[in-house]
């Protein structure tokens, strides 16, 4: 019989039902006959040998089904099946007679959508413990410094102490040096969800840099305003390198005018002389939500393979990815080869920029191509500049078509993939990071994704009620590391080529769940 402690508990854990005589049905080893047991972090099945397990993180579960009813008659057409963020689906079958589908179906919903049944995230009852402390990692003055600012054209800014400038925005922030209080102040009325530009990164030699913000409220009537005008003139003389500033809309231009409707738009040369506004022609979130639906369909559970290349292009997936990494390309070159600030924005400046604004930071500074630079830049331009995970992915919440979902943080590590695939010795860390880092992006053990701004972690109380993700990670760093890394090789900028016959699918993620894409393990193996 299945006893629980072959249920690998983690401290905090407990297991919630245990069914038995439950079929898993592995589209690619076929049915396994075991018993399945949810707890209230994961759910676990093991085959009746103990020759195949599933052991997956509730969190990953986006959408269970009922599949058949009590009157179903073929094989194994009645049970559950379970929608995965991870790309892929679960199918279990149950007997009719054994009625356990409801028990199971009732603490999977329960345990997988904690926040729709008034339960806590798993996060919260997480008692493991780890030497490192991966919330020490990432502290905002030290990263500044770091670049050496404040300095004589930069200052730091605490007006968003109690994030009370821009509650989607980090507590501090490094402003021009010129800027007043006030200056800033004003220059937040001009800027949807007063998300001003601030700095990213300055070059350590040329003192060019990357600023982002969210788009200017221009609006249909053309608005402008005298003190932005001035704030980013005062971002371009605080680089005495270059007279002249790149402005780099992450948008296709006609979303640009489209969000005039609403309010937004894009910076009008005519009022920002010395500027040149670029539009990079990335699609918003709900095309890359669409792209990565059509991704899943393709990769699982079989593969066309006669139609393989054709069905890969028409998701798009690998344009997209071709076109955000191609657009932080022009950034970095424009800061290192140019000497020339760039000021990145989009519409709200939480999602494109984020991606823009990371990348662009990894060709340019090898610091963040470390394990732990690595985690300060998400920290950083993801986490803190207010990318809204829990909306993005939906912790916690049982709405899977909630249209505000979408796969940009992922296109983001898949564009850092694609990066270590040309630069195989440049990044400390290795695949296993990538995928791990994905993992719990979704799982809810560790508190490092969860909610959608610093305000809300703070309010939350992060730092003392959950555990990091990185002291997991900086406690075992043998199992993240690149074997091929050089560090002394890597002390200069990066410029990967981007065109599409470079961008490869990353198989190693998306089609990771089918055996057939390991050629030596054992089918059996795989789950
Ligand atoms: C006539 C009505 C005009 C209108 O609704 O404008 C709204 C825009 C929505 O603007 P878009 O930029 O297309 O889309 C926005 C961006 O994806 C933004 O992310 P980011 O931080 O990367 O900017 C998200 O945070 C917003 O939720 C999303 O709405 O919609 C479009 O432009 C779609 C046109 C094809």
């Amino acid at each position: 019989a299945q006893s629980t402690e072959e249920v690998p508990l983690v401290p905090g854990e407990k297991v919630q039902g245990t069914a038995k005589d439950v079929t898993y049905l592995c589209p690619y080893t076929g049915p396994s006959v075991g018993s399945l047991t949810v707890t209230n972090y994961r759910l676990y099945f093991r085959s009746g040998k103990g020759d195949l397990i599933l052991d997956v993180p509730l969190g990953v579960v986006s959408r269970v089904d009922k599949v058949g009813g009590a009157t179903s008659k073929g094989e194994n057409s009645y049970g559950l099946e379970l929608f995965c963020k991870d790309i892929r689906n679960l199918r279990f079958a149950h007997k009719q007679e054994n009625h356990s589908r409801r028990q199971v179906f009732e603490k999977i919903v329960q345990y997988a959508f904690p926040i729709t049944n008034k339960l806590p995230l798993f996060a919260f009852e997480y008692q493991e413990r780890f030497e490192v402390n991966g919330w020490a990692v990432y502290d905002p003055i030290k990263e500044l410094n770091r670049q050496h600012v404040p300095n004589d054209s930069w200052r730091i800014c605490r007006l968003n102490e109690n994030y009370d400038l821009s509650d989607t925005y980090p507590p501090v922030f490094a402003v021009p040096k010129q800027a007043t209080d006030d200056d800033v102040r004003h220059v937040t009325a001009f800027r949807s969800r007063s998300r001003l530009p601030i700095l990213c990164w300055i070059h350590p030699e040329s003192q060019a840099t990357i600023t982002r913000s969210s788009q200017p409220l221009v609006g249909v009537a053309g608005k402008r305003n005298k003190e932005d005008e001035k704030y980013i003139q005062m971002i371009m003389d605080a680089n005495a390198q270059s007279h002249k500033l790149y402005i780099m809309d992450a948008r296709p231009s006609v979303n640009a005018v489209a969000n005039k409707a609403k309010g937004g738009g894009y910076e009008s040369e005519n009022y920002y002389p010395n500027m040149e506004v670029v539009f990079l022609d990335i699609h918003n979130i709900h095309v890359m939500r669409e792209s990565l639906r059509k991704l899943k369909d393709i990769c699982f559970p079989t593969i066309d393979d006669a139609h393989w290349l054709s069905n890969l292009e028409s998701t798009h997936w690998l344009e997209h990815i071709k076109q955000i990494l191609a657009g932080a390309v022009r950034i970095a070159d424009k800061v290192e080869s140019n000497k020339t600030s760039v000021l990145v924005h989009c519409s709200d400046g939480w999602d494109r920029t984020a991606q823009l604004s990371g990348l662009a930071m990894l060709m340019l500074d090898p610091y963040y191509r470390t394990i732990v630079g690595f985690e300060v830049l998400i920290a950083k331009e993801w986490l803190g500049f207010g990318h809204k995970f829990a909306q993005r992915v939906g912790h916690g919440e049982d709405k899977h078509s909630d249209a505000d979902r979408s796969p940009v943080f992922l296109q983001f590590i898949d564009c850092v993939w694609q990066m270590t695939r040309q630069f195989p010795n440049a990044f400390e860390f290795n695949e296993y990071f990538l995928i791990s880092v994905l993992d719990h992006l979704y799982s809810c053990l560790f508190g490092t994704f969860l909610f959608n701004s610093e305000q809300q972690r703070a309010k939350e109380d992060l730092k003392s009620k959950t555990v990091s993700l990185w002291s997991y990670v900086n406690s075992n760093l043998d199992e993240f590391t690149n074997p091929l890394y050089a560090s002394y090789l890597n002390q200069h900028v990066l410029f990967p080529v981007a065109s599409l016959r470079r961008i490869q699918l990353w198989t190693g993620y998306y089609l990771r769940w089918n055996p057939r894409m390991r050629p030596q393990e054992p089918v059996h193996m795989r789950n």
